[in-house]
């Protein structure tokens, strides 16, 4: 799914009204009765409902959501912020349609006109939508900081008053912090950033057919990917495959006290459908990894405790391949920083062309050697979560130069970056980046990032599009802890958990 710009999106609403067509005042209807919809399904006729309502179309649509909801015989209260001396043409026409069957309409001029705010209520914030052009001041202000204060449920319409929808807001701006967004169509840049969080809560979309034509064509380079957007890029299994199909996996993890991140890995590639795995690993994980997960090989390295590529004399009097013969090598799990790790990371990547997994300390090693990153195969995936990415790049002050730096980061060194957290984001080295819809604060556990680099090794093992596994993985990975969270709830997940949890379908 696109993610447009305020500008495409006004455009998009204008093709709509053109091409349908349709009266704007009736898309404004429609986007009403979207919403209405969501809420009826979520609150009982019984909930006390106070509207706050800009002068703005986002208020205009407060105003139509207010007509609609008394219909349907829920208590409501409508509070109009009086900010501005005008008032947009459909608000002022749902204004009119609403004084026909309402007794009283509030109008906020000042602090004194402020209704009190009870907690069993539910405010809908309709003051302010995409429309936002700068921070909320005077009465507008106030009003949020009412609302925020109060114990009561708020869910915002389209975006929370006082949220810009793509680009930073000030750290000292006053912004709704709502339970609940309900947005138009499509998801706004801003959902996706960790930092707005408390501006955002738990978002939702309704549908409300605006102009799928513009939509297909218009340029983005932000996209969020929904659940059968990524089940479409599962691969069919053929029913005459051998393990061969499959690819052979080669993961270079683990150091003394951090062989769990080597079976942790390895796991997750066996469940994600790898053919073959081979792990190498330090001396003192042999009998660890042999006994926790039996479906692997192992090299054995020379090393007892670190990795330093050269294996164990009786694994290479028989001859093992060198990793560019695998399938695809990850790397990183566990792994240590030790001077011989770098060493070894040195002599590895100019011997392989097909991409490969990098994580953990492979990418602190990366970031202490930035020669290294030219040398990393093209496609390569690579997964810091933010410290580790901030490490490779530089400090961001907000999310949308994080962003920046993501997409240039990916374009630079032709890789694909997943950079994890809520939403994760996996940039390509086209530039776009894809947001995530699954996962939840439970994968904030050590060794999820391990299962994680399991899942896309095995992918690229198979054959799989370095985006697309990118993109299938991140979404697979959510959806196990998802799947754990709700069993368990979040605060009681390990990442062992997530292994069992994933699923192929
Ligand atoms: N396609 C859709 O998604 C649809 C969206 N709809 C709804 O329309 C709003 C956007 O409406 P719009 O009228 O463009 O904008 P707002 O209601 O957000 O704002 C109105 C005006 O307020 C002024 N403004 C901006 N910032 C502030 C501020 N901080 N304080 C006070 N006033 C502010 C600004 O005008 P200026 O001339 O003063 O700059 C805004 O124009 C969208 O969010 C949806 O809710 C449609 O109903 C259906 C289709
Ligand atoms: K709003």
């Amino acid at each position: 799914m696109k993610i447009l710009s305020v500008d495409q999106i006004h455009d998009l609403d204008q093709s709509t009204i053109k091409s349908e067509p349709i009266a704007p005042i009736n898309l404004m209807e429609r986007a009403a009765l979207a919403f209405v919809n969501w809420f009826a399904d979520r609150f009982p006729d019984t909930t006390p409902t106070k509207i706050f309502c800009g002068l703005g179309n986002n208020g205009g649509d407060g105003l139509a959501i207010a007509r609609l909801l008394l219909e349907r015989e829920y208590p409501v209260e409508v509070h109009v912020v009086r900010y501005a001396p005008r008032e947009s043409d459909d608000f002022m026409h749902n204004h009119r349609r609403l004084k026909l069957v309402i007794e009283t309409i509030n109008y906020i001029e000042s602090e004194k006109d402020l209704p009190a705010i009870r907690h069993n209520e539910v405010v809908i914030d309709a003051i302010l939508g995409s429309g936002l052009t700068r921070p909320t001041e005077g009465i507008v202000k106030t009003t949020v900081d009412a609302i925020n204060r109060a114990p009561a449920t708020v869910v915002a319409v389209d975006i929370a008053s006082g949220l810009y929808a793509d680009q930073p807001n000030a750290t000292t701006d006053v912004i709704i912090e709502p339970d609940y967004t309900v947005s138009f169509q499509l998801p706004k840049l801003a959902f996706m950033l960790p930092r707005n969080g408390p501006y955002v809560g738990d978002w939702h979309l309704v549908d409300i057919r605006l102009h799928k034509r513009f939509i297909d064509q218009a340029p983005t380079n932000f996209f969020f990917t929904q659940p059968h957007e990524a089940r479409l890029l599962l691969h069919k299994r053929d029913r005459y495959a051998n393990k061969g199909t499959f690819g052979h996996a080669l993961l270079l993890a683990g150091s003394y006290g951090k062989i769990g991140a080597a079976v942790l890995a390895s796991r997750a590639c066996l469940r994600s459908g790898v053919g073959l795995l081979t792990v190498q690993i330090p001396r003192c994980g042999y009998a660890i990894l042999q006994t926790a997960v039996p479906e692997a090989m192992c090299r054995p390295d020379s090393h007892q405790n670190i990795l330093t590529g050269l294996l164990d004399h009786e694994v290479s009097e028989q001859g093992s391949p060198a990793p560019a013969d695998y399938s695809v090598v990850g790397i990183g799990p566990g792994l240590g920083k030790a001077p011989e790790t770098l060493t070894m990371l040195r002599q590895l990547l100019p011997t392989l062309s097909k991409p490969m997994v990098i994580d953990a300390d492979a990418l602190n090693l990366l970031a202490e050697n930035r020669d290294l990153l030219s040398l990393l195969p093209p496609n390569s995936i690579l997964t810091p979560h933010p410290k580790e990415f901030e490490r490779l790049t530089s400090q961001w002050t907000h999310d949308y130069q994080k962003l920046t730096l993501l997409r240039d980061f990916a374009q630079q060194y032709q890789v694909v970056v997943v950079l994890k957290g809520a939403h994760s984001a996996v940039a390509t080295p086209q530039g776009d980046v894809h947001f995530n819809a699954t996962g939840n604060p439970g994968l904030s556990t050590g060794g999820t990032g391990d299962v994680l680099t399991g899942v896309l090794t095995a992918l690229l093992a198979q054959g799989y599009d370095p985006v697309e596994a990118a993109v299938l993985g991140v979404y697979a990975h959510g959806l196990a802890g998802d799947t754990v969270a709700e069993e368990r709830g979040p605060i009681g997940m390990i990442a062992s958990d997530l292994v069992d949890a994933l699923r192929w379908r």
